[in-house]
This record gives C-alpha cells, structure tokens and sequence, in this order.
C-alpha cells in the first residue's frame, strides 16, 4: 500500500490554535506534579491510582486545562489537539522489540502525561485482545510485521476509526511520543469528517447512513474472518455533525452503491489528510468519533532505537461497557466471549434497510 499525500500539521491554519506549545513554566509545572506522584505499576492502574493522579491534574496549568474541556464538550472541526513539549523521561530504555510491556522502562514521565491530560476526556479503557489489556501501550515497529494494517508495522497504515469493530471502541485516543523515527519521517495522518462533509453529495452520504457496510477485526483481537464482522453505517448519528467509523482496509460494502459512496468518502478523506510529527514529549489527542486515523511509512532498524510512541483510549459514557468489565476494572472481556456483539443500529438518523 502506498503513501497518502497530507499536508503538514504547521501549514494548516485554522490548526495552529489547537496546537499548543508548553512554555518552560508550564512544563516545570507538569513536571513537578509527575515528581510527586508514585511510582506506577504499568499492569495494574487501578482505580486509586486514576483518583489520585486526577487529584494532582487540578493543579496542571490553567491554559492547558481551558483546552481539554473545552475539547471534550466542543471538538474542533479537524477533531485533534496536541500539546508540544510536555516533560520527557530522562533514561528511556531500548524501544520494546515486540511492541508489548516495557520491563526495564523506570520512569513514568510519558504514561503520568498521558493520564494527566486524558482524564479530562473521559475514563481510561482498554482490550484484554490487545496488547495484554494494558491500559497504556507501547507502540514500536515489529520485526516481521513491516506490512501488517497495524499499528506494529512500518510501511503505510491506512486509514483507519480505532477499534470501530467494538461495542465499546474509544471516543479518544492519545498518543505520546518517547522515541522518533531514524530519519524523523514517520507522520501520524487524521482526517475529520468535518472537513469533507460538505463536499459529498448527498446521494453519498445517505449510503453511508445505512448499515451496509461489514467491518471485520484487527488481527491482534485473534477472531476469524468469518467469525465476527458487524454491519453497520459510516456515518451517524446528527445529519450535519455526524460521527464516522471506517476503516479503509478492513471494511467493506455490501453493494455496489455502497462501494461507490466508500470510495468517495476515502478520496475527500485522503485529499484533506493532516501529517502530525510526534517528538518525545509531543501528545497528540484524536476525537475518535470524528477523525480517522492512518499512519506514513518509516524504515525501522530494529536496533532499540527505533519509533516509540505510547497510546491511552478513553470513552466518554463508561457505564456502557459495565457488562464487559470486572467491578473496578478498566479491561473489557475478550471479543469471542462479549455477546454485546449483536449491535443493533437503531440510532436516531441511521436509515434502516428493509
Ligand atoms: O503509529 C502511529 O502514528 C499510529 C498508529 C495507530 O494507528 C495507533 O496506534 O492506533
Ligand atoms: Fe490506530
């Protein structure tokens, strides 16, 4: 699969207010709330380490808390925002070769900022499937995988809603990086629904509204084919706002109208991609009800100083989910034993077909 033109983060303008640099006393600031927070154990988050760290968030700085509620109850139209220059880990370990639980890493700079700035959006969630249901996860190239639609590879990775085959898929997800690419090529792409509606005939988007389209899972939550797929629309919910899940890979359509209207979507969505660089120390916060997601190709070496970026979901209503977790838990059953599988798709503004 080849490369997707974007356009880089810096040039596009109505971007550059939700992109915020920290100044050298906000980041003094963050850093000294992380300085006294406890050391974490990365397998168990439990719920007394979110309250705790949550506590602590009050005290980050006024600016950058102004940005995240506002975020979360109003998305800008390209449905990012990002924060350049948080606190970084000292002493950073050799990238995880298998992109699982670093053992060596010591120091939890990276994961404090990522639960700092996340629990405004909403509670932490995570997949017994994927990545060992850690709630914070490694995202590092993978020897063997280079071309795998995963987050493990190197070539392009396209398109793509996160989780959009789940019941219980992430409203948010963030992404921090502690190690760039050799060659500092490697870009994480988003493309909002918001800036492509208007340029979709309606003809189209009435196609995408319908449950018409099948959307099978990635190959790390272990399901067959066959096995599970849901059927669902693209578009939902406000018919001038509407929330999107695509996959650009995985999903296909059960008709050839609905092909055509696939088609369409990928070609505005491509044409409008947005490339991000993520530096150590650079948060990146995607809406995932409006934004997809791909990312550039890079040439990993496999060395231990390859691209390391680190990843936390969140869901808006964590209620919903309740009959997948455990009491306490933020980890939700595996896919093959979740009978919330059946999704119905009678929301308001889905168009049923007969
Ligand atoms: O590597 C990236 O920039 C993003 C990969 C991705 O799609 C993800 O982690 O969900
Ligand atoms: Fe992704």
């Amino acid at each position: 699969m080849t490369d997707q033109p974007y356009q880089n983060a810096e040039d596009v303008k109505g971007l550059q207010q939700h992109i915020m640099v920290l100044t050298g006393e906000e980041k003094r600031t963050v850093s000294q709330i992380i300085d006294r927070l406890p050391p974490l154990d990365i397998r168990r988050v439990d719920n007394e380490t979110l309250n705790c760290v949550q506590v602590a968030a009050q005290n980050l700085p006024a600016r950058l808390v102004k940005h995240l509620v506002r975020f979360r109850r109003e998305p800008n139209d390209y449905g990012v925002l990002m924060f350049r220059n948080l606190p970084t880990d000292t002493d950073l370990p050799p990238t995880p070769e298998d992109g699982g639980r670093s053992r060596e890493k010591s120091s939890f700079v990276s994961e404090y900022n990522l639960l700092l700035f996340l629990l405004f959006l909403g509670e932490p969630i995570a997949y017994e499937d994927e990545k060992q249901g850690l709630l914070i996860q490694n995202i590092c190239p993978v020897k063997g995988q280079e071309k795998r639609q995963e987050n493990t590879s190197s070539h392009y990775l396209n398109y793509h809603t996160e989780d959009g085959f789940h019941p219980h898929r992430p409203d948010h997800l963030a992404l921090i990086g502690l190690r760039s690419d050799h060659e500092g090529v490697a870009r994480t792409l988003t493309a909002s629904i918001r800036q492509v509606l208007h340029d979709i005939p309606s003809t189209a988007i009435s196609l995408l509204r319908q449950p018409l389209y099948r959307l099978f899972p990635s190959s790390s939550f272990n399901m067959g084919k066959d096995d599970y797929s849901v059927y669902l629309p693209v578009l939902s919910g406000s018919w001038l706002e509407p929330q999107m899940c695509v996959h650009f890979s995985s999903m296909t359509a059960t008709r050839r109208d609905a092909k055509w209207a696939l088609d369409t979507l990928r070609k505005a969505l491509t044409q409008v991609g947005i490339g991000f660089h993520i530096n150590p120390g650079d948060l990146l916060i995607i809406d995932n009800r409006l934004v997809a997601h791909a990312r550039s190709s890079f040439q990993p070496k496999y060395d231990g100083k390859d691209r390391w970026l680190q990843r936390i979901f969140t869901v808006v209503d964590f209620h919903q989910s309740s009959f997948s977790r455990g009491r306490g838990q933020h980890v939700c059953s595996p896919l093959y034993a979740d009978n919330t599988r059946k999704m119905v798709w009678d929301k308001p503004g889905v168009i049923q077909i007969d």
